[in-house]
């Protein structure tokens, strides 16, 4: 383990989002960690008390544009910037420096998948090879090698960590797998846009992406390599009027012979001895109000009335397990820390 007196000097690119302030509530108690830089765009020259009051008074640096970031004062960069302006700026960092990207610039393995689903030209192929895909309990290995982890999306954090076990022990079939997930707001990050807006989110809810949802290639990419044969899923993600929080409920069929109660010892069985993944006793159905704040993932896997069905219900908290919780879990396992170091918190109930 790496010896804590010597800290880790982090940087956070997009740090007057969501993701960032995130990263930053749980930084600020990570006993390793110390923030060197935080960056902004349109906010860059702002004090950080000015842009997010909570995270005032705590002697944080002044936000500043990427490229006045001086990047050898930095041994690791969190990057939590839009989709498509990531590429060209990690390929630009000192090759020193560790990089888990929030983003999903990184995600996809093959250049011409990204190219179909984020509508431009992969701008670091090369470096794309050097990426693993961080979701920390089934890529520990590869996480704990890599110079740039790509965090997965919220979506595919929520649906993968019960579906890849299964999958993988061929307790569930690849095929006609439904994936029926609903977001808070704040997964849609600070940026102002009029489907956000109170008037538009609250006493109500809809679907969006339908049918086209740039999560489904990253949860079919990872599917597939825990079936060993192509999965394709049906995916719909919802907004709902709340702030954080995600709750995935998904269709599945079982392999012949398989019950509802053999998917929920498989999965007690392969999370036991994981501090952030649990799997509910038969009867208990999770909600987000059991992760809110948490770095957890919970899973309720109930029997379904169709032949062979079974529903797993997967609750998690989209800006920590989903975002920045996650981040610093994989920066801990790169880095050689105890791995729940800074994110051990309980959920915020109620
Ligand atoms: N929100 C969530 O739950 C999740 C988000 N993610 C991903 O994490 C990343 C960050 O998300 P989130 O925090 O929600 O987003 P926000 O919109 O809340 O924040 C974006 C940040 O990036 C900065 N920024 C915007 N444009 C540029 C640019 N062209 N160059 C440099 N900096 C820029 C913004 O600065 P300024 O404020 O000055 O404009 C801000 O600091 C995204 O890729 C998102 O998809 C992943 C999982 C979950
Ligand atoms: C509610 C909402 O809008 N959510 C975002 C997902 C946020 C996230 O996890 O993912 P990315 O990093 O891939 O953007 C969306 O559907 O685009």
């Amino acid at each position: 383990m790496a010896d804590v007196t010597t800290k880790i000097r982090t940087g956070i690119l997009g740090a007057s989002g969501y993701t960032g302030a995130e990263l930053l509530r749980l930084l600020l108690r990570h006993p390793a960690v110390e923030i060197g830089a935080l960056t902004a765009e349109r906010q860059a020259g702002k004090p950080m008390g000015e842009v997010f009051p909570h995270l005032g008074r705590l002697g944080l640096p002044d936000l500043v544009k990427i490229e006045d970031v001086s990047w050898d004062k930095l041994d690791l960069v969190f990057c939590a910037l839009p989709h498509g302006t990531t590429q060209e700026i990690v390929a630009g960092l000192p090759r020193n420096l560790r990089v888990v990207d929030l983003s999903a610039d990184f995600r996809l393995t093959e250049p011409e998948e990204y190219k179909t689903w984020y509508g431009h030209e992969h701008r670091a192929q090369d470096l794309q090879k050097e990426v693993a895909y961080g979701l920390t309990e089934l890529n520990r290995q590869g996480v704990r090698k890599a110079r740039v982890v790509a965090n997965p999306g919220c979506y595919p954090t929520s649906a993968l960590l019960p579906l890849m076990p299964l999958l993988l022990d061929n307790l569930i079939e690849p095929g006609g797998i439904i994936i029926d997930a609903k977001s808070g707001v704040s997964g849609a990050g600070r940026d102002a846009k009029q489907a956000n807006l109170f008037t538009e989110v609250s006493e109500g809810f809809n679907a969006y992406g339908v049918g086209h949802h740039r999560h489904m290639p990253e949860i079919e990419q990872e599917l597939r390599l825990a079936a060993g044969r192509p999965v394709t899923v049906s995916f719909t993600p919802h907004l709902v009027p709340m702030n954080r929080g995600m709750l995935a409920t998904i269709y599945v069929k079982m392999a012949d012979g398989v019950t509802a109660d053999d998917l929920r010892a498989a999965l007690t069985a392969r999370y036991e001895g994981e501090a952030f993944v649990g799997v509910t006793p038969a009867g208990v159905v999770p909600a987000t109000r059991h992760v809110r704040g948490s770095n957890h993932c919970l899973i309720g896997v109930v029997p379904d009335r169709t032949p062979r069905g079974a529903i797993l219900v997967s609750v998690i908290d989209n800006l920590v397990k989903g975002a920045s919780g996650q981040a610093v879990q994989n920066m801990n396992v790169m880095l050689g820390l105890g791995e729940t170091t800074g994110i051990d918190g309980v959920a915020m109930f109620p």
